[in-house]
Formats: C-alpha cells, sequence, structure tokens
C-alpha cells in the first residue's frame, strides 16, 4: 500500500521589488494531503488547475522531496529512502515530454531501462514485450518525431512500465488524443490495475474518464483535501436533485393542474414550458422520479414523445461543488 500522511508543500519564489530588493513569497502547492493507494486499486485526484495535483504526483514519485509529512510504499519511507522507491513506482505525464524525439521507441525504452539498471537479454525482451503491448510493433525502429501524438502517448506508456513498478503515476494521460485512441488507453490502465494488480493514481481533467476509471476520488483545492470517496458516493453526497424532462404532443389544462396537483404531494416540482415539439414539464425531486411519473402518466393516458431521465455524475457534482466554495 502507499500511504502519504500530511503531505506540505511550498515554493519560495523571489518576486522583484523595487529595483535592486527582492521580496520573498510562499506559495502552498500542497498543504496537509493525505491519501492511500492500494495494488489493484486507482485513485482520481482531482482539483482545477493549480490545485497541486502535479505537485503531489512528483512527491509522491520521489521527484520532489515534501516540505513535510511522509510517503511510506509498501513499508517504505519514500521520502528517507528514494532510491529504493524509485524501483517501484513510475509517472505517465500527457503531452509530449519525456521521449527522445530522435531515438526510435525501441531505443528510448532501452536507454530508460539502462536507467533502472536494466540490461543483456532482460531489458531487450521487456522493451519488445512492452512495444507489442502498447501496440507500435510496426513502428518500434521509427523515429518517434514521426508518430502521431497517440503513438507518442502509447510509447509514453510503456516507457512508465519500464521498471514493471507496482504503483503508477498517470498526470493526465489522455491529454489531447482523439476519442479512440483515448479509449485504448484507457482499456489499457483499467487492466494494468484490474489484472496486473499495479496501484494507479490518476490526474484527468475529463470527468467521464475518472469516473468510468477510478475506484476512489480525491478532490483537492488550494493543495488541501475537500473530499475522498467512491465517485458514486460523492454524487450522491453533492448532488441532491434529480431532474426529470417530459414532452408531450399536447398537455390540456386540466390535465396541467392535475399533474401539477399530483406531483407536488409527492414533492416533485414541476414547470411548464411550450416548445416546438410539443408541452415541456421539466421536473426536479430528490429521488428518482421515473416510475412515480409514469404511474402518473398511465393514469391519464398522457402520450410522451420525449423522457429523458438525467442521472447526475462526477462533472456535475465537481461544478455543484465549485459553485458552493467560489
Ligand atoms: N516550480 C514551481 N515553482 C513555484 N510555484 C510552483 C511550481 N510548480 C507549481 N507551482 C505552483 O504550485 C501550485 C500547484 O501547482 P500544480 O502544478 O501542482 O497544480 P495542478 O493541480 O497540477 O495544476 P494543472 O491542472 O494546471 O496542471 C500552483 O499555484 C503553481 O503555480
Amino acid at each position: 500500500m502507499l500511504e502519504a500522511k500530511h503531505l506540505h508543500k511550498s515554493y519560495t519564489l523571489k518576486e522583484k521589488n523595487g529595483w535592486l530588493s527582492r521580496r520573498k513569497q510562499q506559495i502552498k502547492a500542497v498543504n496537509d494531503l493525505s491519501l492511500t493507494i492500494e495494488k489493484g486499486e486507482i485513485i482520481g485526484l482531482l482539483g482545477v488547475n493549480g490545485a497541486g495535483k502535479t505537485t503531489t504526483i512528483k512527491m509522491l514519485s520521489t521527484l520532489l522531496a515534501p516540505t513535510s509529512g511522509t510517503i511510506s510504499i509498501d513499508g517504505i519511507n519514500a521520502v528517507k529512502q528514494p532510491e529504493l522507491i524509485k524501483r517501484r513506482v513510475n509517472m505517465i505525464a500527457g503531452g509530449e515530454r519525456m521521449l527522445y524525439w530522435r531515438l526510435s521507441a525501441r531505443e528510448n525504452l532501452m536507454y530508460f531501462g539502462r536507467l533502472y539498471g536494466l540490461n543483456g537479454n532482460t531489458l531487450k525482451q521487456r522493451c519488445r514485450a512492452l512495444i507489442d503491448k502498447v501496440g507500435l510493433t510496426e513502428f518500434a525502429d521509427r523515429p518517434v518525431e514521426r508518430y502521431s501524438k497517440g503513438m507518442k502517448q502509447r510509447l509514453q506508456i510503456a516507457r512508465g512500465l519500464i521498471n514493471d513498478p507496482d504503483y503508477l503515476f498517470l498526470d493526465e494521460p489522455t491529454l489531447g488524443l482523439d476519442a479512440p485512441v483515448a479509449r485504448q488507453l484507457r482499456v489499457l490502465v483499467k487492466s494494468l490495475a484490474k489484472e496486473k494488480n499495479k496501484g494507479i493514481l490518476l490526474t484527468s481533467h475529463y470527468l467521464e474518464e475518472v469516473e468510468e476509471l477510478c475506484d476512489h476520488v480525491s478532490i483537492i483545492e488550494k493543495g488541501h483535501l475537500l473530499l475522498q470517496g467512491t465517485p458514486r458516493r460523492i454524487i450522491q453526497t453533492i448532488v441532491k436533485d434529480r431532474s426529470l424532462i417530459v414532452v408531450m404532443k399536447t398537455l390540456d389544462k386540466e390535465n396541467w393542474h392535475w399533474l401539477k396537483q399530483e406531483t407536488d404531494k409527492l414533492g416533485i416540482h414541476a414547470q411548464k414550458k411550450e416548445t416546438n415539439e410539443g408541452t415541456r414539464v421539466d421536473m426536479k425531486a430528490t429521488f428518482d422520479m421515473t416510475s412515480s411519473f409514469l404511474a402518473l402518466a398511465q393514469k391519464r393516458n398522457l402520450q410522451l414523445i420525449r423522457f429523458d431521465a438525467k442521472k447526475p455524475n462526477l462533472e456535475d457534482a465537481i461544478i455543484r461543488l465549485t459553485e458552493v466554495h467560489d
């Protein structure tokens, strides 16, 4: 298990203050953050730009020392023994950093493998297996500068797996990728956790991706933990109301009055609107109204031409959370 406790990271900036003097300014990028990652689990780290996600990932991967706090990985103190930890973790960033453009995929992987002390046949075989795994077999010996964005990102994943890490930190892994390529990467990430038992921490601005992949999510703001839980629990905690939209070809005055009365009794707030499609009724409640509304519609034989019961998602929850904290 990876356990980070009470992590703090401050950056000191020196700003110009007049002609000659400089003023020191402290930025608290991470402020008392604790989180755990079990093997086989995918954890999402969410927050707006500048919330402290990349700084957290850099500390977990020992690229950056925390100002205070502890990180232990399978019982090893990561702050005191970073060399032991480096073999067990790896980080993959979205975008096009961390690869050598003039080198091919194979040469890149051989280079990074040697940095982890791998060599000879073991290294060659691992590179070949990883190239196959991420679907770059045909292009293995082509310079990376001639790769598409998706191919570069697949190579990043292979690079992140070169030391066969137990824990993998993914910073925006699908940034700027086309939908089908992003989908393939998501399948790969899921299989790394569920089949290869790796503990994964993921940051992403694509909330659907987080909802699909993550077992647990931590939401941070200004480096501080706001909320932790399963995506479902977070949605239930934050978004209390459900919405249901129905459209009928017509809804006469009498039926509307009856519907309004009945929905009021059930605790459903209903509003009527005439549209090009027909009469639209927007309903809001704190529970799933589907069956209650369908029973009412059946009683009066109301003919529905549209029925949209929208389940709140993680995006709704995050938007609601930011509104509360603004
Ligand atoms: N090297 C640095 N020196 C000074 N300040 C920094 C440095 N790196 C990050 N910061 C500041 O620390 C805070 C957290 O930055 P961080 O990059 O960790 O956020 P983030 O959540 O990853 O943001 P994004 O979603 O934009 O990548 C920000 O205020 C940022 O400006």
